[in-house]
């Protein structure tokens, strides 16, 4: 029998037993009775199964979904910790949810409608421990949340805290750098000419000579550094590796409504400012969890105004912190930018504000500013 057939014989079995297994409001989040324990581990183990990708395929590239929206963020996560329940309950999207393992086998987008914003908010299948080191699609798992702009680590909170280390763990491992900048390190390689090392500050954490040794290591024997800050050897290594993804991280811890107040009072404490405790059940701490998810993606919300009419409130261009006039050309029309004379900005990136300024297509925007752009 395939695994397939076994998985539907055993929910044929599951759906006699314990007709609800699958629907929230009746598992409660409880184990399943001792006598169906038992059916349920095994099939959690064939969904895992179902996981493993064909051994010649098993090269972990990420799942075929298309990118969209103002931004990606991803929800990784060990299994049933509620990755697809907050999906459902925050975008229209529905992502089978279930009191079992395994529940989702491919990644889910939906998309998270914020303060003008459209998030592409990507449900993915749990992790395994050692998913990075290539067992299962976990691979594919951690290899997706590469392309996030933001990844939310999600916790259940009735479970041990070692999952948020572990979590981190995995996604180290395939070259992620969690809430980590880039170093500020120009690093060119060259065809000839040798090795130029030039630091702008002191360097506390490394030196010249190391620096030096690692790029013969790696057999690199022509290129320029410029060194910008005071970085350490294994953030220089990372440089000349240019593999690394920075990517910014919140930690959803779930569940909170199935533990003691001794316990949420802890995680409180032990949290920090990207720390946001929800229940998806009991509809707690979703709109904290929005609000951070919108901060920490960092984005800009700005408005077009015609010549003599009103600012369009209700259709804001949403765009990456760093924007300029010519990224919000850019957000209107392909060509704008080609026509583009000058624009007036109104608010923050203004400097005379609450007056406009007249500027150019390199001028920095801000959350909320207004912009009237004018074409040759
Ligand atoms: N008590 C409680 N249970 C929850 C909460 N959120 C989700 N659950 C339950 O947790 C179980 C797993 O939820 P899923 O959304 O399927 O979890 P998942 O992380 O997507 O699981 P996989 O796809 O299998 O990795 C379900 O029985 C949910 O009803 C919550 O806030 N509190
Ligand atoms: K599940
Ligand atoms: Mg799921």
């Amino acid at each position: 029998m395939g695994v397939l057939e076994k998985i539907e014989e055993i929910e044929k079995e599951m759906s006699r037993t314990q007709k609800k297994l699958c629907d929230p409001q009746q598992s409660n989040g409880v184990s399943p009775r001792p006598a169906q324990g038992r059916t349920v581990e095994q099939f959690a183990k064939y969904r895992a199964q179902l996981l493993e990708p064909p051994a010649k395929s098993a090269k972990g590239e990420g799942f075929d979904v298309l990118k969209s929206g103002d931004a990606r963020v991803c929800l990784i996560g060990f299994p049933s910790v509620g990755k697809s329940t907050l999906l459902s309950k925050t975008t229209k999207t529905e992502s089978s949810v279930g009191a079992y393992e395994f529940t989702t086998l491919t990644a889910i987008p939906g998309v998270l409608e914020y303060e003008g914003a459209r998030i592409q908010l990507l449900d993915l299948p749990g992790i395994v421990q050692d998913a990075a080191k290539g067992r299962g699609r976990g691979r594919q798992v951690v290899s997706v949340a590469k392309t996030a702009d933001l990844i939310i680590l999600m916790i259940d909170a009735t479970k041990s805290a070692e999952q948020k280390h572990l979590l981190e763990v995995e996604l180290e491992a395939v070259g992620i750098r969690l809430n980590a900048r880039k170093p500020d390190v120009v690093f060119k390689q060259k065809a000839a000419g040798g090795i130029t090392i030039n630091c702008t500050v002191k360097l506390t954490k490394t030196d010249e000579r190391i620096v030096r040794s690692i790029l013969q290591t790696y057999r690199i024997h022509n290129c320029d550094v410029m060194i910008r800050e005071d970085i350490t050897t294994d953030e220089f290594i990372d440089v000349i590796l240019g593999t690394r993804k920075y990517i910014p991280a919140l930690v959803a811890i779930n569940k909170i409504d199935s533990v003691s107040m001794e316990t949420l009072d802890k995680m409180a404490r032990e949290g920090d400012g990207r720390t946001v405790m929800i229940s998806c059940e009991l509809d707690l701490g979703i709109d904290w969890l929005l609000e951070s998810i919108w901060r920490e993606l960092g984005l800009v919300k700005v408005y077009t105004k015609r010549r003599g009419e009103q600012p369009d409130l209700s259709d804001p261009i949403c765009l990456r912190q760093g924007a300029t006039i010519e990224t919000v050309c850019h957000g209107i029309h392909r060509s704008l930018a080609s026509h583009f004379k000058y624009a007036l900005v109104w608010g923050k990136s203004s400097k005379f504000n609450p007056q406009p300024q007249k500027v150019g297509l390199s001028h920095l925007v801000q959350d909320e500013d207004v912009v009237s752009i004018f074409t040759k």
